[in-house]
């Protein structure tokens, strides 16, 4: 079959729960909770699910700005990129999502890496 991503992870409720729990993730973690001071938590929320829902192949569009224009700045380190990979692990885990599919969504994101690294 072929079933998307999107479909197989369990939709946009699913997606919704991945991205509540990040964030919760986010803000218990004193490595990464300083970058998203003064940020607007929302819209961060709002722009990362349609991102997720875009990659995994659901009926999205991606509205927010290019993964560089929003990270230049930040100067992300490895490390912290890491970190963060880890606590959308995390969330993942908490959301009862299986490590293939895990894997499969993560095979999507990595690829914004070289995009944001020390900008
Ligand atoms: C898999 C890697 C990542 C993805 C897919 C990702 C995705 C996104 C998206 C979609 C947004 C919202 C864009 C918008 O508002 O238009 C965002 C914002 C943001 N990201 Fe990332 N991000 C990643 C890694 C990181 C890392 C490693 C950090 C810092 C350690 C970070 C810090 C932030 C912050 C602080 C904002 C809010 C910016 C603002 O206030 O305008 N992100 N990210």
């Amino acid at each position: 079959t072929h079933s998307s991503l999107y479909q197989q992870l369990g939709g946009a409720h699913k997606i919704a729960e991945i991205v509540e729990n990040f964030v919760y993730e986010i803000e218990y973690d004193p490595q990464i909770l300083p970058y998203f001071e003064g940020s607007n938590i929302d819209r961060f929320k709002q722009k990362l699910t349609e991102q997720i829902c875009f990659l995994s192949g659901g009926p999205c569009e991606y509205t927010g700005d290019s993964m560089t224009q929003v990270h230049t700045g930040m100067n992300i380190t490895e490390a912290h990129f890491n970190r963060t990979v880890d606590l959308l692990i995390n969330a993942m885990n908490k959301a009862n999502v299986s490590h293939r599919l895990q894997n499969q969504l993560l095979a999507k994101l990595a690829p914004t890496r070289k995009e944001m690294l020390y900008l």
